[in-house]
């Protein structure tokens, strides 16, 4: 009987470990001259990952300690860190090495197969069906959009006592929704206002989910996880996010072919311009090309929706944060400000007024390279590459360390000061263009990029306008924890001076 058990509990053991030797043999075939800090048995080096918030500061040691590129086993994969610009551009300008790690699996469920997590033929038509929506004079129809989210932030802001400490993430993240759903479909979900949208709420609940299942193997486990009861709150939550865009996508498949009957389908019934939204322009094209399905649709709709608003509001809160820091740099790009609405410190900003914020560019330009948004993204290898010289296996991720790279001492002195000058125009032309990766690079860059740099000056200037940034009172330093978007462990925390005017 004890043999039996002994053979049930340490078969399965020895087999892992054969299994565990055998992977490292073959990725060790090639790789051993790659360095990296040793690994153990089974494991590899997720003990040397840490936790969400010492995490950043691990890789970072680590591509400090071997200057640049390294490599770590998870579990017995092997995972290569690049944080060398010749690497990275290698990795980032490839056209064949376009195919996403198993980390985007997380958000299948949510996504599908949108732009984000699709790889090969329908990543290419779709990037080329989608591009065109992100031209700038379609950009130039939202910028109203980003000045009525704004309006209510500030009157949110205002609300708060004069002087006081907040934490002003949640408004932040607030807004941002607000602009994402009104541009991406071209509804109102009204987050400033109604805190207790269901679609909202969904959503929020879709973000921690994705969180808890990538620091969890049990809910990571696709095997394991439909038994949890996370499993049974995230169908919830897809039910009400998916119901929610289905239903808007049905509404304006509606109202594109009426309006297609009509003469003029640019003008609402009341004569007004109407504003697209990207929804409509999927539809216009799926109208022309059937291969392009409502499934489709709903993919990149739902993708726009996740990709699009965390990452902007983590951006311009860091940026806000930066401000309050930095009193120097916040009345230079105070001043600015001040020049181009001379002539009515109350209006709206225009197209051509963001395209003037030139400083206001070089502050959030060094916010997404201190606070990296998104701090590593990753690629599988479906065959053998050769990166300059270098054999890397099938199968091994490669991981894009952007935050490794915009902290890099060699490439940036002094890298945790927060200096906008880095990116005047004569300072960026002697660094590499793979020394800032905020944005990725290469045929799967961030397609919303144009897009985010509007919304990103279009909120950070209103707020700037309406109220003087000062440092949090205690004095409060943001905990970097890293998630698929950065985060502040602690809140961030700044105290707002409403001003009289510009
Ligand atoms: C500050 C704001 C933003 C940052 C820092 C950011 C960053 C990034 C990064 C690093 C990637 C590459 C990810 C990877 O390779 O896995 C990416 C991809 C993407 N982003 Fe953004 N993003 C931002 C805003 C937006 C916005 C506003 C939208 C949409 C409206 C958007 C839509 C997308 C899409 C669809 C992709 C996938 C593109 C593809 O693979 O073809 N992003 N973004």
């Amino acid at each position: 009987m004890l043999q039996i058990i002994l053979i049930i509990v340490f078969l399965p053991l020895i087999l892992w470990l054969l299994y565990w030797y055998y992977n490292v043999g073959y990725f060790e075939k090639h790789l051993k001259t790659v360095p990296g800090p040793s690994r153990f048995p089974l494991l590899g080096n997720v003990k040397d990952l840490g936790t969400p918030i010492t995490f950043l500061d691990n890789l970072y040691k680590f591509s400090l300690q071997y200057n640049g590129t390294f490599k770590m086993y998870l579990g017995s994969r092997a995972e290569i860190f690049l944080v060398n610009t010749e690497h990275l551009e290698f990795l980032l300008s490839s056209n064949s090495i376009l195919v996403k790690s198993d980390l985007y699996k997380l958000v299948k469920r949510w996504l599908g197969t949108g732009l984000l997590t699709s790889g090969g033929n329908k990543w290419r038509k779709h990037r080329k069906i989608i591009t065109p929506a992100f031209h700038f004079q379609i950009l130039e129809e939202f910028i109203d959009v980003f000045n009525s989210a704004s309006d209510v932030l500030v009157e949110k802001l205002n609300a708060a006592p004069n002087k006081a400490s907040i934490d002003i993430y949640p408004f932040i993240a607030r807004c941002t929704l607000d602009i994402i759903c009104e541009t991406a479909m071209g509804t109102s979900v009204n987050a400033q206002n109604d805190i207790d949208s269901e679609y909202v709420n969904s959503v929020k609940i879709l973000l921690g989910i994705l969180v808890q299942r990538s620091l969890s193997p049990i809910l990571a486990n696709d095997l394991l996880y439909p038994f949890t009861t996370t499993y049974q709150k995230e169908k919830a939550a897809l039910k009400v996010v998916h119901g929610y865009t289905k239903s808007v996508i049905s509404k304006r498949k509606v109202e594109f072919y009426n309006n297609s009957k009509t003469k003029d389908e640019n003008v609402d019934s009341y004569g007004r311009k109407k504003k697209r939204a990207f929804l409509d322009l999927l539809l216009e094209y799926s109208a022309n090309d059937p291969s392009f399905t409502e499934e489709h649709i709903q993919e990149e709709v739902d993708t726009f929706m996740f990709e699009g608003h965390d990452t902007t509001a983590t951006s311009i809160t860091f940026a806000l944060y930066a401000l309050a820091m930095n009193p120097h740099i916040q009345e230079k790009a105070y001043a600015e400000l001040k020049e181009i609405f001379s002539d009515d410190s109350k209006r709206h900003a225009t197209y051509r007024d963001l395209q003037e914020m030139k400083y206001l560019e070089m502050v959030i330009k060094e916010t997404l390279r201190i606070y990296t948004t998104v701090p590593f993204y990753s690629r599988a290898l479906e065959k053998d590459v050769n990166m300059n010289g270098q054999i890397i296996p099938k199968g091994t991720m490669l991981n894009v360390f952007a935050y490794g790279i915009h902290h890099n001492p060699k490439i940036y002195k002094d890298p945790e000061i927060f200096d906008p000058e880095r990116f005047s125009i004569e300072n960026s032309k002697k660094r590499s263009p793979f020394a800032f990766i905020p944005f990725s690079a290469g045929p799967r860059n961030c397609i919303g990029q144009k897009f985010a740099m509007l919304e990103m000056k279009s909120s950070i200037s209103d707020v700037l306008r309406n109220f003087k940034l000062l440092p949090s009172v205690p004095a409060h330093k943001v905990v970097l924890k890293s998630e698929a978007v950065l985060k502040s462990d602690n809140g961030v925390f700044v105290r707002l001076e409403k001003r009289m005017g510009l």
